[in-house]
């Protein structure tokens, strides 16, 4: 087997070293014909190694300096801030992924009622970065803080819960999206796993432990025929990679519950869409291509059955996490060690009366007053199922969630948002 150094170098090493080594003999010969000029080059090395030693240093230090973009004392003012609760009995929440879609909007929700947040998020380009700088500008100006930094950064989580003690935590960084599963797999290893297990690590050894709340998938149902999705039912069929990250999620916060005595509650959100919502999602880029006089490609099922979605609008789901954390009974483990059973839920948030993605075109054609130009074609294998269901009765019993919002009704809101965000054909001629 060639190793590293195989890899290097030519694959005859032998035969490279002695002609090298032939060829510097001559060099040699040639550029130190004199004692005296041999002594000046030293000089001259030795002077060069010297100023490159000291360059290196300087590079080092400010590349140390450049990557802490988090710590030092004003930087811990900024957090306490922040985090200060404005309400009697209300909580501190630290948000992951709260320059995204679902994270912007719960920080806002939060703050309004009085709660303190901290943001996380680590404006990542899997979509236009930019819009994530403006949801994080939106915060900015209701006096959340959004650090700019990565789940998997263990010693960024310790300094923040080290810095303010939070009650909760509301988990939503992750790598979304089913089908750029099969593109790009390690990103969903990287933010749904090893990110996820980074924050249960320092929640676990928190004093005092903060209650999570986390974004779990509708997706985890996978290849379940049973509908409507019940909480209960069979998990163990994904479809994606995506959904076996997510899965994967709830198996392993669970371990953290059973172990440390964290209360843990997973949200499986279903199809979320709204204002300042996500641009590679169905809607959003359907809206973008039809502003555009773009053709865009609708998939159908097997034996051409339209794939359908229960699509949440997302004030609804913004309640739902509201309600899931109001609801959270307390981690009960310290110094990393469990102390009694802390509770474990999962629940569904969905719509529960799903849309097909064809009357979900006709709808956006309606609100832009433009025909969409659709190409149907067979669903890929990749990754998408061909309809979701939620059954919410766990969710409305015990966090008291209620969806109220139709896809007619809320497709308008997000398209009002589209038009003043974007302008009227999304910053390109319309054809
Ligand atoms: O509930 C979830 O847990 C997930 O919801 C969302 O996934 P999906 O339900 O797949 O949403 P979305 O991409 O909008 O496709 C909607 C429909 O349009 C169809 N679709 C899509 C693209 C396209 O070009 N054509 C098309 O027909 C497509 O086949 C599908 O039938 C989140 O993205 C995901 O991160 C996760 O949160």
């Amino acid at each position: 087997m060639r190793s590293l150094e195989d890899e290097l170098f030519p694959s005859t090493p032998g035969k490279f070293k002695i002609e090298r080594a032939h060829t510097m003999n001559r060099q040699f010969h040639r550029c130190f014909a004199s004692t005296s000029t041999m002594f000046l080059w030293a000089l001259f090395l030795i002077a060069l190694t010297a100023s490159y030693l000291s360059f290196q240093s300087f590079v080092d230090s400010g590349s140390r300096y450049l990557s802490a973009s988090w710590g030092g004392i004003q930087w811990e003012k900024q957090v306490r801030n922040s985090a200060q609760i404005h309400r009697s009995g209300g909580m501190s929440v630290l948000v992951t992924g709260a320059a995204g879609f679902v994270g912007s909007h719960v920080s806002l929700a939060l703050k309004r009622r009085g709660d303190g947040i901290v943001g996380l998020d680590n404006f990542n380009n899997y979509y236009d970065p930019s819009l994530k700088k403006a949801r994080k500008s939106l915060l900015n100006t209701h006096g959340i803080f959004v650090v700019d930094g990565d789940v998997n950064d263990a010693r960024l989580l310790d300094k923040l819960l080290d810095v303010v003690a939070f009650t909760h935590v509301m988990h939503l960084a992750a790598q979304a999206g089913v089908r750029y599963a099969m593109e790009n797999p390690q990103s969903y290893v990287h933010s749904n796993i090893a990110g996820l297990v980074t924050l249960l690590e320092t929640c676990k050894s928190a004093n005092p432990q903060p209650a999570i709340v986390w974004a779990s998938s509708s997706s985890v149902y996978g290849l379940n025929e049973k509908v409507p999705f019940s909480e209960s039912d069979r998990t163990d069929q994904p479809a994606s990679l995506y959904a076996a990250t997510k899965k994967a999620g709830e198996e392993i916060t669970h371990t953290y519950n059973h172990i440390y005595g964290l209360s843990i509650t997973g949200l499986r959100f279903f199809t979320v869409y709204g204002p300042w919502g996500r641009p590679d999602m169905a809607y959003f880029s359907f809206t973008r291509n039809i502003l555009q006089g773009k053709p865009i490609t609708i998939y159908r099922g097997k034996n051409r059955v339209d794939l359908a979605r229960d699509f949440t609008y997302i004030d609804d789901i913004v309640k739902g996490c509201l309600g899931s954390l109001d609801t959270a009974g307390k981690s009960t483990g310290s110094g990393g060690k469990k102390r009694g059973a802390a509770p474990y839920r999962i629940y569904n948030l969905g719509n529960t009366s799903p849309v097909t993605v064809p009357t979900l075109v006709s709808i956006l054609e309606r609100h832009l007053k433009r025909k969409a130009k659709r190409n149907v074609v067979d669903m890929p294998g990749n990754g998408d199922v061909p309809y979701t269901h939620a059954n919410i009765s766990s969710a409305r019993s015990e966090i008291g969630y209620k969806p109220t919002t139709d896809l007619q009704t809320g497709l308008k809101k997000f398209v009002r948002w589209y038009l003043s965000y974007y302008g009227y054909n999304h910053g390109k001629p319309v054809n």
